[in-house]
């Protein structure tokens, strides 16, 4: 018989029932039974549906109220100690690692791999010390066995829990002003080698193994996607011994790899001490053939052969192609998976009532793809006629979507033929650019701004959800949101700010709001995908060729520059961005795709320029998460990504300021392709990792302006002017003040106006008083 299981199911729930159940105990509202509750019922239904689906074994440990990166620094109880927390930690005391407390900035937030997940990130010091806690793991465990399910827990394992954190080379980084003065000179490299770590971290693997066998459990997932990175040799050759250690504790092992290939590990993986290895074969299908041909006899593998990151329904006939050979081969050794986590997808196809039916047929979420795991079981176990049915519908779905004539249009198709060589550059180099919009925009040194999105409140969502049920008309929705707009604006006057914005409030979200808006887009109503802690997207659904029907944001933001003398900054998102957080249609090279929208947005910026608007803001914070795992695949990516953005900027005058924006990234790496942007002035998110991020601007003297965030938008706490001050000090060391900007990290979308008025005048009187001290300087 053929195994089938999930790497992870999606624990927001079909209508984000945990993103409710964790604001509304933040905000008082709901006891921590409540919460629990909750999470104990979603995890219930999680597994449930896996059962109904005939999974052969139910995934645990998949669960988090934030974050399973979280979950494991209270798991192996290494919380930074600048919290002070003992190795047990309370709900509250997990909540405030990821919020931040009145004494702390929370942990920083990175992507996950190459997705739109983010994580927080551990910090080691030398000394760290792990402990285990693995009461929550447990109790999960207990409820899924006492629910009568074939349980198998998911660790992160030991290799990548490291090397996702940071090596941190002062106890008292980060903390707050009053402790400004005894802060260390962080640097964004890790301070120390973390890898000696293990020899404290693995007996906590140990004993939690040890633990799960008392419990009942065979068999532990342990996810170390890192293998799939270019890993230091040092780190590869850890395997053996971090394996052989763990092996001799306890339960099976199913060590999973995903999001790329390692089949240049293959002969070391092939031979750990493990029961078996998951592969990705929809990143990496021909990884195969360098395990398949010598896997040993007593070994499972697991082939990840549904498509844990899109939404497409799968080609089951052509996962049958593969899977037939190997299931002769492996017998009941072959399992079946997603490639990942199912993370990544939204929960369920069947509540999206208002899809076209047509499209529809094409795609497959979570608890589809669970069944589309169970109709290969079948075809492998009882033969293909079993599921004659399955088959025919999947292979009809299929041929409808590669035949439709929604996919192809011809004029997109010409359009991005006669894209000249002169497209993508601006018409002078930088230092023209620079005079020419001084002069037109004749702003004070250390100009500020914000980031484009001002906090999007429940009046705000309330009325665009009644506008999208027919309860509130066009233009009563139309005036709330200009009204919105003004009142940004006029906050934004009040406080002084020299670049305004007008605060994005018509928008849902900063890429499903122009996926509403162009062609060859389509948009869910419950796609929610977890993006960090309780917050959610929708991705659109790229399936055919992009275009721009007509502007998509000029009139909001003409109006907006209407109502003051200041500059209004036109807020676009980039294409490398729209591309990445959408699902993207999987019939042609996603560089093809990223041209098309990046000729979509390059109309809407030429579009601003003629309504007068000077400053304009193409966000790109996906730019960085879209790089390949791999580096030798970065060049590629880098050149077709840098040409599209530079396609969607180029088509404006010298003295219209072109800006971008990018967060939750390390940048050092990329820092020449960042440059081959040649956006006018770019913004990034700074504070969190205490202008560490910054540093490698300087070092590689980066040509253009920056705005580094002194502002940590994600988590409630507000900043003090002189953690402020003290940010810009760090900042003005690194880069020439006559090249710097102030602004937050990021959007506000996610606080509160009462925050947002006293953080930014915060940061108003920080930047007066720099100002002053430069001028006191010259
Ligand atoms: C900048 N970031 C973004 C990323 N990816 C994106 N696609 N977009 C981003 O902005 N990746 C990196 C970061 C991640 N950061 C964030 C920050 C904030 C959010 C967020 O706030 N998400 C919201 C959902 C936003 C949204 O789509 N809102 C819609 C629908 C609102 C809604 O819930 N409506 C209710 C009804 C409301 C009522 O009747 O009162 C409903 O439909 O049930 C809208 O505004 O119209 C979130 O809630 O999590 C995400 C990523
Ligand atoms: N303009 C967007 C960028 C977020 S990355 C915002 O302000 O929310
Ligand atoms: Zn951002």
């Amino acid at each position: 018989m053929t195994t089938i299981h999930t790497l992870g199911f999606p624990r927001i729930g079909a209508q984000r029932e945990l993103k409710h159940a964790v604001e509304s105990y933040w905000r008082v509202d709901q006891s921590i039974d409540a919460l629990k509750q909750t999470a104990s019922a979603l995890r219930s239904q999680h597994w449930q549906w896996q059962r109904e689906a005939g999974l052969d074994v139910v995934t645990v440990g998949d669960f988090a109220f934030y974050d399973q990166v979280l979950n494991h620094i209270a798991l192996f109880g290494c919380a930074p100690k600048r919290f002070g927390f003992g190795p047990r930690l309370s709900v509250d005391q997990y909540f405030q690692l990821a919020r931040g407390n009145a004494d702390q900035f929370a942990l920083e937030m990175t992507k996950w791999f190459d997705t739109n997940y983010h994580y927080l990130v551990p910090e080691f010091h030398a000394d760290t010390h792990f402990e285990l806690d693995s009461h929550w793991l447990l109790d999960e465990l207990k409820q899924a066995q006492a629910e009568g399910h074939r349980v198998k827990p998911v660790l992160i394992g030991p290799l990548t829990f490291l090397w996702l954190g940071k090596a941190k080379g002062h106890a008292h980084q980060h903390q707050h002003a009053q402790h400004a003065d005894c802060c260390g000179a962080p640097t964004q490299a890790d301070a120390f080698d973390k890898l000696p770590l293990l020899a404290r971290l693995l007996p906590a693997y140990v004993q939690l193994l040890q633990e799960l066998t008392a419990a009942g459990v065979e068999l532990v997932q342990i996810d170390e996607p890192a293998l799939v990175l270019d890993l230091p040799q040092a780190w590869v050759d850890a395997l053996d011994h971090i394996y052989a250690t763990l092996r001799a504790s306890g339960p099976k092992l199913l060590l999973s790899t995903y999001f790329g290939a390692v089949d240049n590990h293959a002969a070391r993986l092939s031979k750990l001490p493990v029961a078996g290895l998951h592969l990705d074969l929809v990143r990496a299908p021909e990884q195969l053939a360098a395990f398949a041909d010598n896997w040993p006899a007593d070994k499972i593998l697991s082939a990840g052969i549904i498509d844990g990151r899109n939404i497409w329904r799968a080609d089951l006939d052509r996962c049958l192609e593969t899977l037939s050979p190997l299931r002769r081969q492996l017998g009941d050794r072959l399992w079946l998976a997603p490639s990942c986590s199912l993370l990544h997808v939204p929960v369920d196809l069947a509540q999206e009532g208002k899809l076209d039916p047509e499209l529809k047929s094409w795609l497959a979420f979570a608890k589809q793809k669970l069944n589309e795991l169970s109709v290969l079981k079948r075809a492998l176990d009882l033969g293909r006629t079993a599921v004659h049915q399955e088959l025919q519908t999947s292979r009809a779905a299929l041929d409808a979507r590669a035949a439709s004539p929604r996919i192809h249009n011809p004029a997109v198709a010409a359009r991005v033929d006669g894209i000249g060589a002169q497209d993508d550059r601006r018409q002078s180099g930088y230092t023209t650019r620079q005079l020419a919009q001084r002069e037109r925009l004749n702003l004070p040194p250390l100009p500020t701004t914000t980031i484009g999105s001002f906090p999007q409140t429940d009046t705000i969502r309330r009325a665009r959800a009644a506008f999208k049920r027919g309860e509130l008309g066009g233009s009563e929705y139309h005036q709330a949101m200009q009204a919105e707009i003004q009142h940004a604006v006029s906050r934004q006057e009040a406080l002084g700010l020299d670049v305004l914005v007008h605060g994005e409030a018509e928008r849902n979200d900063m890429v499903e709001y122009f996926g509403e808006q162009l062609a060859g887009f389509a948009f869910t109503q419950y796609g929610w995908v977890q993006s960090y802690g309780s917050r959610c997207v929708k991705p659109p659904v790229i399936f055919g060729d992009v275009s721009r029907p007509t502007p998509m944001t000029v009139a909001w933001t003409q109006y907006a520059q209407s109502l003051t003398q200041r500059p209004m900054k036109g807020m676009l998102t980039g294409p490398v961005t729209i591309l990445q957080w959408s699902f993207v249609r999987d019939d042609q090279p996603r560089s093809q795709t990223a041209t098309q929208i990046a000729l979509a947005i390059r109309d809407e910026v030429v579009d601003l320029e003629a309504a007068g608007i000077a400053v304009i803001q193409i966000d790109e914070p996906a730019f960085r998460e879209g790089l390949p795992l791999k580096r030798a695949d970065w060049p590629q990516y880098l050149d077709w990504a840098a040409r599209a953005f530079r396609l969607s900027a180029s088509g404006v005058r010298d003295n219209t300021q072109i800006h971008t924006h990018m967060c939750y990234s390390e940048f050092n790496d990329i820092l020449p392709a960042i440059a081959a942007l040649d956006a006018d002035v770019i913004t990034i998110e700074t504070s969190r990792s205490d202008m560490e991020l910054l540093d490698g601007f300087g070092e590689f003297a980066y040509p253009n302006e920056i705005g580094p965030g002194v502002y940590d938008i994600h988590s409630p706490r507000i900043p003090k002017v002189e953690e402020m001050t003290r940010l810009l000090r760090k900042a003005a060391a690194v880069i020439p003040a006559e090249r710097l900007w102030v602004n937050p990290d990021c959007g506000l979308k996610t606080r509160g106006w009462a925050e947002v008025d006293t953080a930014l005048q915060n940061m108003v009187t920080a930047t007066n008083q720099l100002r002053q001290e430069l001028a006191a300087t010259l």
